[in-house]
């Protein structure tokens, strides 16, 4: 993929981020939910937004599955198409905090490097990493859209979990125990966790 700068100059606006932020009356960053497929990403991210929606606040939800269906629908599951998804979505979640909205991605992001990737796009305090936990053994019991299955019959290559890797976050900032927790437990704990580093 080619990337010259050569030609290109930023342009800046009169309006930024601080007067976006101050006008939605809330500060915006990135919420980076990583888990095994079936962990529970998607309904933390809804129950979630639900929650903070209530109280006033501006979210945006990127998930893997609906990402997929359009800007990224072009990209299969290698280990290439995962880093551009998931480069694609850490730009797209830029842009949102940029907005001065909350992004909240919700993605299998497998590997360590790609996380590190992401991470690398944001500043220091806004990007916050969640790492949705749940044992695979919970995920395939579980199996929502019934994909594990077909993954272990061999209908789905390059699987998460099953024929491909999940690396788990060496330090991420938050760590959700689905298989012990409720999704309303585990959100109120991101939600105590925004709180009182004063994010919200
Ligand atoms: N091979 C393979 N491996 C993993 N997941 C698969 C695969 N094929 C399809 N799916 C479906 O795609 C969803 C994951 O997409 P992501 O964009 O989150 O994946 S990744 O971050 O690029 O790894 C994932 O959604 P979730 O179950 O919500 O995680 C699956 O529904
Ligand atoms: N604590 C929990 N957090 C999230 N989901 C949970 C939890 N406990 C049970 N579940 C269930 O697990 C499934 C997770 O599916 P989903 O949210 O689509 O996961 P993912 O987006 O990671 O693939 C849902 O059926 C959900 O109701």
């Amino acid at each position: 993929m080619g990337t010259s700068f050569k030609n290109i100059v930023w342009h800046h606006g009169v309006i930024g981020r601080r007067e976006r932020q101050r006008i939605n009356g809330h500060g915006s960053f990135a919420l980076w939910l990583t888990g095994l497929s079936g962990s529970g990403k998607s309904s933390i991210a809804v129950e979630l937004e639900n929650r903070l929606y209530h109280e006033g606040i501006r979210t945006y939800i990127l998930d893997g599955d609906n990402i997929r269906h359009g800007l990224n629908n072009n990209l299969g599951f290698s280990p290439e198409d995962r880093k551009e998804n998931l480069r694609r979505v850490g730009e797209v979640a830029k842009l949102f905090v940029d907005a001065g909205v909350i992004s909240i991605a919700a993605f299998i992001s497998p590997y360590n490097e790609d996380r590190s990737m992401v991470r690398s796009m944001f500043a220091a305090n806004e990007f916050i990493e969640i790492y949705v936990s749940c044992s695979l053994e919970q995920c395939e019991v579980r199996d929502p859209k019934g994909l594990y299955k077909r993954a272990r019959a061999g209908e789905i290559r390059q699987f998460t979990g099953i024929s491909a890797p999940y690396e788990v976050p060496l330090s991420p900032e938050l760590v959700v125990e689905t298989d012990k927790y409720s999704v309303h437990d585990c959100v109120n704990l991101i939600i105590g966790y925004l709180k009182q580093r004063c994010l919200i």
